[in-house]
Formats: structure tokens, C-alpha cells, sequence
């Protein structure tokens, strides 16, 4: 029996987050937009970005300095305006921007919009004006995949009383996936992978991560990325990558079997 057009239920459409570094945003190419495109057709698409390199330059030229924590940067009050309107103001729009300049039709959101991300401070002692995502927003995420719109989301959170925090964009785009149930969720940065001693390493785990973190082998930028990959392996996502802008990299496994 053939069903009518109206009764045919929809096809359950794969859902991908994909985070964007600022450390790659300006080196995006064709291969990776076309590529966007070609994966838009079987999945629903998020994109997370971040904008590190951005935020430091903004911070730099009106002579503020800055401290990070294992990757995490410290958000004093008189910075949090500064790092915010440079991701919703400068970072999203032109990613926006990238995007439809390629067909791709996108939506800027930072965490307010919406109740986007609902958040709260990390520790504000430790951080200042850092948040971590309490509650997402997925039906709006779920409903503008639907009418074919790609969220491009900027990694700020807003707290219950309307406070603006500064999130890791890692952090956000593992929440993210979390909240989504993604069947997949990918790092993208500015190196292909994990790579120790110069080796790219193309599968690992959570126990050689930590012994990597523990010996300096993995520093820096990369310590949030791969706590985020962990976690959402953890919680069950079937596929997280770190990968460059070519998509290749190091697959994050829960256990990898030794041969
Ligand atoms: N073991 C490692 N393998 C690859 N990159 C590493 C490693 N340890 C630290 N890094 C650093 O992490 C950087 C990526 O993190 P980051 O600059 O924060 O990127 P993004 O802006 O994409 O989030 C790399 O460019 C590299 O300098
Ligand atoms: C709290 C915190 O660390 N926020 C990050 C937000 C931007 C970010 O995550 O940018 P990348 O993708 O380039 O790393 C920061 O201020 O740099």
C-alpha cells in the first residue's frame, strides 16, 4: 500500500553539532562549506563557534590582559561586555556571513535569544564572569533545522537575571550535543587532532587523554576540548571527532581496544 504524501511520516534526520575555533573561523574553505552542504541534506546542523583569537586582539587593543586556566579564560566584570560583543557582534555575524555567501542559509544566536542557553557561573571566585550551560533551548534548535535555517550559535550564556557569562564554546557545543541526543558532534580547530610527539594520533580514549594532559603532552586550548569530547562519549554520543578543517583527525572512543 502506498500512503499519501500527507500521512508519510517524516524521515528521522540524523543531528550534527559542529564547533567552529576561533583559532580556523577565517580559514574555512569552499571543500568544508560544500561539504556543510552535502551533510545538511541527511542531518540537522548546529554550529557552535568560539573566537579566542578575536577576543584577545579586542582585549588587547583596549589594554586589558587576560589569564587563562587550563584553557579556560578568567572573565573579569570589566572585560565581560568586550568578550561578549566581540563573539555576538564581530565573530557570529561574519560566520553568518560565510555561510550564506555560500547558499547556506543562517541564523546568528548567542544564548540569550530565546532563552538559548540558560546559564549560571562556573565559579565565580575562580573565573569571574565565566558561565556553564544549565538549560538549552533545543525545540527552537530543532525548529529552525526543520524550516532549513542553520543555527550558528555564539558561545555566550545569559544567567536568570540577565547577566551575559563568557562559556568555553567547547563547553557549549558538548551541552548542546548533550540536550540535542546528537548522533554526532565534531571539534573543528586548527590542527588535525590530537598529535603527540608530532604522531597524529587517529583514535584515542579517556585514560590516554588524562595520561597526556598529566605528562604536558595535551595543554592549553586543547584541555577543553577533549574534557568536552569525553564527557559526550561518556553520555553516549555515538561519533566525536576533533578534526581540521578538512574533517580528518582523532576519533574519541570509550574504550579503544588494544591489538
Ligand atoms: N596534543 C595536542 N595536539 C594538538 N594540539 C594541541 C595539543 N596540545 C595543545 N594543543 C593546542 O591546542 C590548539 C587548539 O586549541 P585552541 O587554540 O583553543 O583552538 P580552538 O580555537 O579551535 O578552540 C592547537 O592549535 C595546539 O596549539
Ligand atoms: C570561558 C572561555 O574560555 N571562553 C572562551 C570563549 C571563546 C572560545 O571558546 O574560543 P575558541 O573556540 O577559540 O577556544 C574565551 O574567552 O576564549
Amino acid at each position: 500500500m502506498t500512503m499519501s504524501k500527507s500521512t508519510q511520516p517524516t524521515a528521522h534526520k540524523k543531528s550534527i553539532v559542529i564547533k567552529l575555533g576561533g583559532s580556523m573561523i577565517n580559514n574555512l574553505s569552499e571543500v568544508f562549506f560544500r561539504q556543510l552542504e552535502k551533510m545538511q541534506q541527511q542531518s540537522h546542523i548546529v554550529i557552535v563557534h568560539g573566537g579566542g583569537p578575536a577576543i584577545n586582539e579586542a582585549l588587547a587593543n583596549s589594554g586589558q590582559t587576560f589569564e587563562k586556566i587550563n584553557g579556560i579564560r578568567v572573565t573579569p566584570e570589566q572585560s565581560i561586555d568586550l568578550i561578549a560583543s566581540t563573539l555576538i557582534g564581530q565573530v557570529n555575524p561574519y560566520l553568518v556571513g560565510e555561510f550564506q555567501s555560500f547558499g547556506i542559509q543562517a541564523i546568528g544566536l548567542n544564548g540569550a535569544d530565546g532563552h538559548l542557553l540558560k546559564s549560571d557561573y562556573l565559579d565565580q571566585a575562580q573565573y569571574g564572569f565565566v558561565g556553564k550551560v544549565t538549560q538549552v533551548n533545543t525545540a527552537m534548535l530543532h525548529d529552525l533545522c526543520e524550516v532549513k535555517l542553520l543555527p550558528v550559535v555564539a558561545c555566550t550564556g545569559m544567567t536568570d537575571d540577565n547577566q551575559l557569562l563568557n562559556i568555553n564554546g567547547d563547553d557549549v557545543a558538548a551541552v548542546i550535543a548533550k540536550e540535542l541526543h546528537a548522533d554526532e558532534l565534531l571539534f573543528v580547530t586548527d590542527i588535525e587532532g590530537i598529535q603527540i610527539q608530532h604522531e597524529k594520533i587517529t583514535e584515542t580514549d579517556q585514560g590516554e587523554i588524562e595520561y597526556w594532559i598529566e605528562q604536558g603532552y595535551i595543554y592549553g586550548g586543547m584541555i577543553p576540548k577533549v574534557t568536552a569530547a569525553t564527557n559526550c562519549v561518556k553520555l553516549g554520543i555515538p561519533i566525536v571527532r576533533i578534526v581540521g578543517s578538512s574533517l580528518t583527525g582523532t576519533t574519541i572512543v570509550r574504550e579503544k581496544v588494544s591489538i
